[in-house]
């Protein structure tokens, strides 16, 4: 794969800056919650040095999928506004360079976790990384609009491997925290992929707006958002969590269906400004963090 944009010589070694945007740090904020919060609601406690390397790994293992996802579409990148000033398009990095780093953070973050807490978790996160940067970004991404329904999972692991690192185990509440990040994908991208839907397009990326249209992934999203409200409340029926999430997660889900529904009421041909889609994104990250958060509160306070 050609270069086509590199617009500087690269820098030999690469800025620790350039490096560090490879990992993609914003997103990564809510990868480390999320698992952060897997962490603390497990039933049996942590040593806080093997707690806190725990979480270091997922975050060193997420950043590595990154990584390699940037290797991987350093030209497709070049070729949408959104993605053409990243340090691989732009030159600043070179693309072997990228590969090292990409595969040796995922080996020192996967071999870690594995000698700090357990080898279940360690595989999880092997997975998770594969399942990222090779299902997603290389198989599904290219292919099929289904690509964020299916690929999306690859983000669902981080609660589940900071349950995973203080237990051993994977019980019925990682895996529904598991479901709710699964389900909360689609809509909190394709909300976003309207506004960005030209690059795709240019770039040959068969997102479900460009294949699809605007209509249908705004029926798409609130679809979507049907599940992902049902399992996110499910916690409490279930008697995994105690009222306070209970009633904090109805009033967020209540919020997410009506942002969602607004979406799905736009007939406006393209999105604008600060419409129902660029709400609905936005929200989704303040969902997820919330949603985390008042789970762990609640189970804090039963205990
Ligand atoms: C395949 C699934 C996903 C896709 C395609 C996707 C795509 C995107 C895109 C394109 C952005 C715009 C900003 C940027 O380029 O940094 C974004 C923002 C963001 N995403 Fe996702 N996302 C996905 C899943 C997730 C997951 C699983 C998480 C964490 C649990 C997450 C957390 C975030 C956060 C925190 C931001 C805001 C970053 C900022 O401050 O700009 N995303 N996402
Ligand atoms: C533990 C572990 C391995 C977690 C992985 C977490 C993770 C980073 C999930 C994917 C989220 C994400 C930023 C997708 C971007 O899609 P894209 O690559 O299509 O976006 P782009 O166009 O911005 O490159």
């Amino acid at each position: 794969m050609d270069n086509a944009a590199a617009t500087t010589t690269p820098r030999y070694p690469a800025s620790a800056a350039d490096l560090f945007a490879l990992t993609k740090p914003r997103v990564m904020t809510l990868v480390v919650f999320t698992a952060l919060c897997g962490l603390l609601v497990a039933p049996q406690g942590i040593h806080p040095i093997l707690g806190f390397t725990a979480i270091l790994c997922i975050a060193v293992g997420a950043g590595a999928s990154g990584v390699l996802n940037m290797w991987y579409e350093a030209d497709i990148d070049a070729k949408m506004k959104r993605t053409a000033k990243r340090p691989l398009p732009t030159g600043r990095v070179e693309r072997q360079s990228a590969l090292h780093f990409g595969v040796g953070l995922s080996a020192f973050s996967v071999i870690l976790l594995g000698l700090a807490t357990n080898w279940l978790a360690a595989a999880i996160l092997a997975f998770a990384i594969f399942f990222y940067a090779v299902i997603y970004t290389m198989w599904l991404k290219p292919r099929t609009a289904q690509n964020i329904v299916i690929g999306g999972a690859a983000g669902a692991f981080p609660p589940l491997l900071g349950w995973a690192a203080v237990t051993g185990d994977v019980t019925v509440l990682p895996i529904l925290l598991f479901g709710i990040i699964f389900l909360w994908t689609p809509p909190h991208f394709w909300a976003l992929s309207l506004f960005v839907r030209t690059d795709y397009a240019a770039a040959g990326i068969p997102m479900l707006p460009v294949v699809a249209g605007n209509k249908e992934t705004r029926r798409q999203i609130f679809l979507y958002t049907l599940p992902l409200v049902a399992s996110a409340v499910a916690p409490w029926p279930l008697g995994l969590t105690g009222p306070i999430y209970g009633i904090a997660s109805i009033a967020l889900n209540l919020i997410f269906l009506v942002l969602a529904a607004r979406v799905a009421r736009n007939t406006a041909d393209e999105p604008a400004g600060m419409g129902p889609e660029k709400a609905l994104f936005k929200y989704s990250i303040l969902y997820l963090f919330a949603l985390f958060a008042v789970l762990v509160a609640d189970r804090m306070i039963i205990a």
